[in-house]
């Protein structure tokens, strides 16, 4: 079951000029700031009620971060849903024809599980799935 907007990732240049544009505009500071190597990122959480932003700046030239921002410059990257059970609905997006960048879950950011589908059959829009590890 794919459940509610867990947050809505965005690229951007420079993590500290985000933060401050960001806290003034939500009126709330980030509560996370977290790296994840294996993605080549840095992400910045807020939260405004049930809503969650994800700023997102890359750590390495190889990161997809970076590869979108060279080809798109800043904006929405991605959209990611909550799951109770990510292995299921591996299986069932596969069944339904979905493309999955990985087809095994990583370990994302916020303690979540995470798998992303391919934008190129999502409408163009780049499709993050995500399961709080308990
Ligand atoms: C996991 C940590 C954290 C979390 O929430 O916990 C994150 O969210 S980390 C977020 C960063 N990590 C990822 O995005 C992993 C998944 N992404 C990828 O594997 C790649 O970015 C991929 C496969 C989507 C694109 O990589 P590729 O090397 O193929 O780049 P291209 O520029 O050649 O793109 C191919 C094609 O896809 C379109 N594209 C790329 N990125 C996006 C996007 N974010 N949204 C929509 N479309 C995207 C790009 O425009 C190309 O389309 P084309 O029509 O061929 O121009
Ligand atoms: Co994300």
């Amino acid at each position: 079951m794919v459940n509610k907007i867990e947050h809505i990732g965005i690229a951007v240049k420079n993590i500290e000029d985000a933060n401050i544009l960001f806290e003034k505009m939500l009126g709330v500071p980030s509560y996370k700031m977290e790296a994840v190597e294996s993605e080549g990122v840095l992400t910045s959480f807020f939260q405004t009620g049930n809503n969650k932003i994800e700023l997102l700046v890359a750590t390495n030239p190889e990161s997809p971060i970076a590869k979108f921002l060279e080809k798109k410059g800043e904006g929405i990257h991605h959209i990611a849903f909550d799951v109770d059970d990510i292995e299921s609905e591996i299986s069932r997006l596969k069944k339904e024809g979905f493309v999955l960048i990985n087809e095994v879950p990583k370990k994302g950011a916020d303690n979540k599980l995470v798998v992303f589908l391919h934008p190129k059959n999502t409408n163009g829009v780049l499709v993050e799935l995500c399961q709080e590890i308990k």
